[in-house]
């Protein structure tokens, strides 16, 4: 760790600060630790890797090696990356599994990336499945299950495109998508702010079903969690700045993108998300990320494929009878 002088130092990594804000210790309930696995989505370049590294505040994910100049311009397929990180937050411990996708959005067919991760997140709930059929249960089993998809929109300010639009539509169905916007720094305040309305007004055109806190009127929440799930609506996308570096402050650690005209402080409110959307993640909605993820996400899953089962075994039956008629 380095200081602002370049110096190494000793400041406590603990560098975020919303211990104070409602809705913490809701789901403290995990002795062993909660696992949660949380997917990134986007385009390279968008800054996923330094976001796992500043979610994790320390260094899992290696930067990218970059191609010679000879082999840039080929585009290498996706792959699904994963990285298991302990961590404790505000008590509770959890077990993150983060599954990173290095080479979504490189090529030009996009279609193979998607049904890749559609068919990532179905296998997993193919396992729990089989798992629930199992006579004897694997005492050992790990839920595997994708409880949340970050899923990281370019910083170009104008609108979502149609990749966005498109990956966000299919994984809507199938896990909780919460769309976040990839190096935010890039844009001034205003720009942020109009590009945000931008996004949530092609959200709402195109009936993408992204995670939106759950609705007050729906759930019997309290007053506090209301209006803070309010409050994170509002915030949608979240903009988020990524940096591995820490630098101390007064004797305080921050994390800053230093640039020739400011630095851009990636914990504070009033020039990125990053610090409320780490809150969501691992403190006040894991436990409605995952249990959404069981209860409504895995239970549709699961009634479509068990119907599909179904009338195609009907399917079958009715054939071999039909068979058996034509043979008597
Ligand atoms: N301005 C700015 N740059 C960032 C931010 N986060 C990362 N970067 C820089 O953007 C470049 C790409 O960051 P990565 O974290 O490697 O991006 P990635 O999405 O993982 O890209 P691939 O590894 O190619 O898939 C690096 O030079 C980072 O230092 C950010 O929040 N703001």
């Amino acid at each position: 760790m380095r200081d602002g002088s370049g110096e190494e130092s000793n400041v406590a990594p603990s560098v975020h600060s919303y211990s104070s804000r409602p809705g913490s210790h809701r789901y403290k309930n995990a002795k062993k630790g909660l696992p949660f696995n949380l997917m990134l989505v986007g385009e390279p370049g968008l800054g996923r890797t330094t976001f796992l590294n500043t979610l994790c505040e320390r260094q899992v994910a290696a930067p990218a090696e970059l191609p010679s100049p000879e082999q840039a311009h080929i585009a290498e397929p996706m792959r699904f990356k994963h990285y298991a990180v302990d961590m404790e937050e505000d008590g509770m411990k959890i077990m993150l599994n983060i599954i990173d996708t290095p080479g979504f959005g490189n090529g030009t067919d996009n279609e193979t990336c998607f049904n890749q991760i559609q068919e990532y997140i179905e296998a997993q709930y193919d396992e729990v499945l089989a798992e629930e059929n199992r006579i004897k249960r694997n005492t050992k089993f790990k839920d595997t299950r994708v409880h949340a998809v970050l899923y990281f929109i370019s910083p170009t300010g104008h609108s979502l495109r149609e990749i966005d639009i498109e990956l966000m539509k299919r994984l809507g169905a199938r896990a909780n998508v919460i769309p976040v916007i990839g190096r935010s720094d890039s844009l001034t305040p205003r720009e942020l702010v109009l590009f945000k309305q931008r996004i949530m007004n092609d959200v709402a055109h195109y009936g993408i079903p992204v995670y939106n806190f759950p609705n007050p009127e729906d759930d019997d929440e309290d007053e506090e969690t209301a209006e803070e799930n309010a409050e994170l609506r509002t915030m949608m996308p979240f903009a988020t700045v990524g940096c591995e570096e820490v630098f101390n402050e007064d004797g305080r650690p921050v994390r800053v993108r230093t640039y020739p005209w400011g630095v851009v402080q990636v914990d504070n409110d009033e020039h990125s998300d990053f610090d409320r959307l780490r809150y969501v993640l691992l403190n006040s909605h894991i436990g409605d990320l995952r249990e959404r993820t069981q209860n409504d996400l895995y239970e549709l899953y699961r009634t479509e494929k068990l119907s599909t089962n179904a009338a195609a075994a009907a399917a079958v039956a009715a054939e071999a009878a039909q068979l058996r008629a034509v043979a008597a």
